[in-house]
């Protein structure tokens, strides 16, 4: 499959992305070649990881892995069906019992018919040592896509993390030996659906406030712009939207057959701040975008729950203080 039989028709990318905005340009790393064990390909995702922590993985020249972003659009064509249920059978659905809110409204708040005003998401945390969970009846019927997603998803994880272990000079398995399908772990497969502005006006608060992600390894599928990277000074402990002023803050495009892949804190920490877990946040799509329901669909790896996070020894780490 290539990336011309992606469906990349008015359905998912319904317009164009504006011209005439801060955009960052981040390195196009091609997966079949990380895969081929390209030593060169491979040194570019350590620089990215080292810096941004953001690129986009180009999926296009593997028949095997552009099937997840197929898959991607099987789950935003989906999205749009199980969003449109009523708000009560959605509110049903639970993150992992004894969690409650798996339709986590957050802080966007809701309004009075209970639909959320700026985003809403479902987590589905079924995999990852927890075979038996149930999925509520509005998501039951795309149960076998979920997984299939997040097997393939975790093979892109761990061709990652297995990389990031050499490129660090750790013994193999380092990070790959605790993020097998078979541990019990937080990973989840997250559907997110900002609706459009009722007033029609871009939201002033982004819908997704700045954050970074508590996961090893995301993967994200979107098909209009609202994801943003900041170029603001990279202090770690910095959350606050008031200290990324506007102009640090760049979209990130979506470009049709690639997967945007950035780090979590989860590699930060264990490798005392080496590695980036970059700082990101979702506005309103720019422009005619944001006349639009955005979807987004996010694969993550978390390691296995008893881990104990604590840096790992590399002799590349030695000096660096977090
Ligand atoms: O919706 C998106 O594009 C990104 C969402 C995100 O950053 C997250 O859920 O952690
Ligand atoms: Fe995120």
């Amino acid at each position: 499959m290539t990336v011309k039989e992606l469906d990349v028709s008015s359905n998912f990318y319904p317009e164009p992305f504006p011209d005439d905005l801060p955009v960052i340009d981040l390195a196009r790393i091609s997966l079949a070649k990380l895969l081929d064990g390209d030593d060169q390909e491979a040194s570019l995702l350590f620089e990215v990881c080292k810096d941004k922590g953001f690129c986009y993985l180009d999926l296009t020249s593997d028949e095997q892995v552009i099937k997840l972003a197929k898959q991607a659009e099987q789950v935003h064509q989906a999205a749009k069906e199980f969003y449109s249920a009523p708000v009560a059978e959605k509110r049903m659905f639970k993150t992992r019992p004894p969690e409650t809110g798996l339709l986590d409204t957050g802080e966007t708040g809701c309004d009075a018919d209970g639909n959320p005003n700026k985003m809403e998401m479902v987590n589905s945390g079924f995999f990852s040592g927890n075979e038996d969970y149930q999925l509520p009846p509005f998501l039951a019927p795309y149960e076998t896509l979920f997984r299939s997603m997040v097997r393939d998803a975790n093979v892109i994880h761990n061709v990652i993390l297995s990389i990031l272990e050499k490129q660090l000079q750790i013994p193999t398995g380092t990070f790959t030996s605790i993020h097998k399908l078979t541990q019990t772990s937080g990973d989840f497969l997250r559907v997110l659906n900002y609706p459009v502005p009722k007033d029609g006006k871009p939201h002033e608060d982004p819908p997704t406030p700045p954050h970074r992600d508590a996961v090893s390894v995301a993967l994200l599928f979107t098909w209009q712009g609202g994801l943003q990277i900041t170029n603001a000074p990279n202090e770690y402990k910095r959350l606050d939207t008031e200290l990324d002023p506007e102009k640090s803050w760049f979209y990130v495009p979506p470009v049709p057959g690639h997967v945007i892949m950035n780090l979590g804190d989860v590699m930060h920490i264990m490798t005392n701040g080496l590695l980036n877990s970059g700082k990101h946040r979702v506005v309103t799509p720019p422009g005619s975008q944001g006349n639009h329901q955005r979807l987004s669909v996010l694969l993550v790896a978390r390691p296995w729950e008893n881990t104990k996070l604590l840096t790992v020894e590399s002799p590349l780490n030695r000096n660096f203080i977090t």
